[in-house]
């Protein structure tokens, strides 16, 4: 597209969000802290002026080489962008390269996340609600490019047509138009069809190299292209297994895909794995659930090389606040202490449930990885399971707030969280532990948003990346490399930044479980926005790729390596 035809499709854009009415008795935008103009400014001096409402406008032409605009990142001499919304719906150009990128570096770095959280004057409540950005780093030769675009789900596009959100996110919901129209949103709920396809949270590229962009909702499966951030469109599962909603993160590996779908009213689970270059999800088993009145909460779960391990933890759905129109403290989720946590092994080969055990509360979104224990025989005696565990306590969701995250910068309010290792043992015992696998100060007390080097999926390993803490601070601002065998963590820290997952890229050959780079998108202080990357052997920082413009904060990466058809198996 030429950067005239640009220009005129992002005017559209432009009109339909910046018009948007602000709606009555909601929260405004100022009273969050930002003002809407903040949204309006500029991205680059030289690429735009500054506009009176938000304004989603590309520059007319790539920055090619953006300049230095104070601070160590590009794009600073400002402030904190991690909780703003994104200012423009796409850009692509060349990054200046400070330090030095390894020439295997070969291929592209994609972060998925929910950048856009504001129709007009109207701001988002929480973060897990914004209209996905994709973000793009592509590496080869030393030198890298990149980009970001929104996605094209239809939630994002009737927002923009309509300038107000048409379908359920996270926490916002339609305004029901009068009672009628309201009756029908439950019929609508329940067919799935009023629920959200804005695919805000994670991003994979399957074995046969297509690249899906994920949320909770099924419809919310999205195929982009990788080299432009196109929407291709809607990833179609062409099975009856059915179900609203599924994990947000599936098990993808270059043969297959693991994924577990809540069933929420017959509480339980059903496993299901598709191969690659399939569209088609098999039913594997199912488990029922021993306590509440709704399965847990399963954003994810691990697999070890024989087995699914499927979580049930007192966080459970709610089906009445999943039809509110106003969000509860807990979202869509209630705790549900009494009803008890488990931990299921399901066998992958027969779909058999080979253990159910109880264990200690716990509340988690991310698991870092799983393996076998076995006796001197070779006979697997347990299944350790580790986790980003928040002492079972769901406070964090709450931190989430974006009222909260820009309000409460540098002060100490960010609950505590640790590595949680389960030992589920499978000789019939009725009963699990969970236990701390390092101390938490290694890591000052803040653990999410992990990734390992994928060859150690499912087996014994030995090191996990993730963000941690430097206190005091509202939200987790360092990257942490924890030695779960020695107990200890080397971290990354830059003061007033906000880095988002640290993703693992293995060097192609290598033996180590360490060697490699970790990937990390920083927001700096001043405004700035750059891809940190660190050796991930030394954890010393070996070159920042800076933006001309600082992103907003994101989630989930993949890795898309050059020729990824070829590379891959499907
Ligand atoms: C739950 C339902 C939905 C939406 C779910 C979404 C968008 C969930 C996203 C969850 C994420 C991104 C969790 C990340 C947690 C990160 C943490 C705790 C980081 C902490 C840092 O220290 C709908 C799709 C709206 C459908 C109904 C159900
Ligand atoms: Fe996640």
């Amino acid at each position: 597209m030429s950067p005239a035809m640009l220009q005129a499709s992002s005017f559209r854009v432009s009109a339909a969000l910046s018009g948007a009415a602000a709606r009555p008795g909601r929260q405004q935008l100022a009273s969050q802290g930002q003002s809407s103009r903040a949204v309006a400014q500029p991205l680059a001096a030289s690429a735009l002026t500054e506009a009176p409402a938000p304004v989603i406008v590309p520059p007319s032409r790539p920055v090619d080489a953006p300049r230095r605009r104070g601070g160590r990142g590009g794009g600073g001499g400002g402030e904190l962008v991690a909780w703003k919304s994104v200012r423009q719906e796409r850009w692509e150009g060349a990054l200046e390269v400070e330090g030095e990128l390894p020439l295997w570096l070969d291929g592209t770095y994609l972060r998925n996340g929910p950048g856009l959280w504001n129709l007009g004057d109207y701001g988002f409540r929480h973060l897990f609600d914004g209209y996905a950005t994709l973000v793009r780093v592509s590496f080869r030769g030393g030198r890298a490019v990149g980009a970001h675009r929104q996605i094209e789900s239809e939630a994002y596009k009737a927002a923009r047509a309509h300038g107000k959100v048409c379908y359920r996110e996270f926490s916002e919901v339609p305004i029901p138009e009068g009672f009628l129209s309201y009756v029908g949103q439950l019929a609508t709920l329940f067919s799935g069809s009023s629920l959200t396809d804005n695919s805000n949270t994670g991003v994979v590229m399957l074995g046969d190299g297509r690249v899906i962009c994920l949320t909770e909702t099924i419809k919310g499966s999205i195929e982009v292209d990788p080299d432009t951030l196109d929407t291709v469109g809607k990833f179609q599962y062409k099975d009856k297994l059915g179900g609203l909603i599924h994990s947000a993160h599936p098990i993808v590996t270059d043969t297959e895909f693991w994924t577990l779908i809540p069933d929420l009213i017959r509480p339980g689970y059903v496993v299901a794995r598709m191969d690659a270059g399939s569209n088609e999800r098999k039913f594997v088993g199912r488990v029922n659930c021993r306590g509440g009145p709704a399965p847990g909460w399963v954003h994810s779960f691990p697999i070890t090389e024989h087995y699914v391990v499927v979580p049930e933890m007192p966080l459970r759905y709610c089906a009445k606040n999943l039809l509110r129109a106003e969000p509860t403290p807990l979202y869509k989720f209630e705790w549900h202490l009494q009803s008890g946590s488990y931990m299921h092994v399901m066998c992958k080969a027969s779909g058999k449930i080979v253990a159910s055990v109880e264990v200690p509360p716990f509340v988690t979104f991310h698991f870092i990885n799983a393996y076998e224990e076995t006796d001197e025989e070779g006979r697997v005696t347990a299944i350790i399971a580790d986790c980003c565990e928040h002492n079972a306590n769901t406070a964090i969701l709450d931190k989430l707030r974006l009222h909260n995250l820009r309000s409460t910068a540098g002060q100490d309010v960010l609950p505590d969280a640790r590595v949680g290792r389960f030992r589920i043992p499978l000789d019939g015992s009725p009963f699990g532990e969970l236990e701390t696998a390092l101390d938490p100060e290694e890591h000052g007390r803040g653990m999410d948003m992990c990734s390992i080097n994928p060859s150690r999926l499912g087996k014994e390993y030995r090191y996990a990346y993730a963000c941690g803490a430097r206190r005091p601070c509202n939200f987790p601002n360092t990257i942490t490399k924890v030695d779960l065998v020695e107990r200890t963590a080397k971290n990354w820290h830059e003061e007033g930044s906000v880095p988002s997952e640290p993703f693992f890229v293995p060097r192609p050959g290598a033996v180590q479980e360490d060697d490699g780079v970790v990937i990390s998108m920083v927001s700096g202080k001043d405004g700035s926005g750059y891809a940190l990357v660190l050796d991930g052997e030394t954890f010393e920082e070996i070159a920042r790729v800076k933006f001309p413009y600082g992103l907003p904060y994101g989630l989930h990466c993949c890795w898309v390596p050059r020729n990824r058809h070829s590379s891959s198996k499907g």
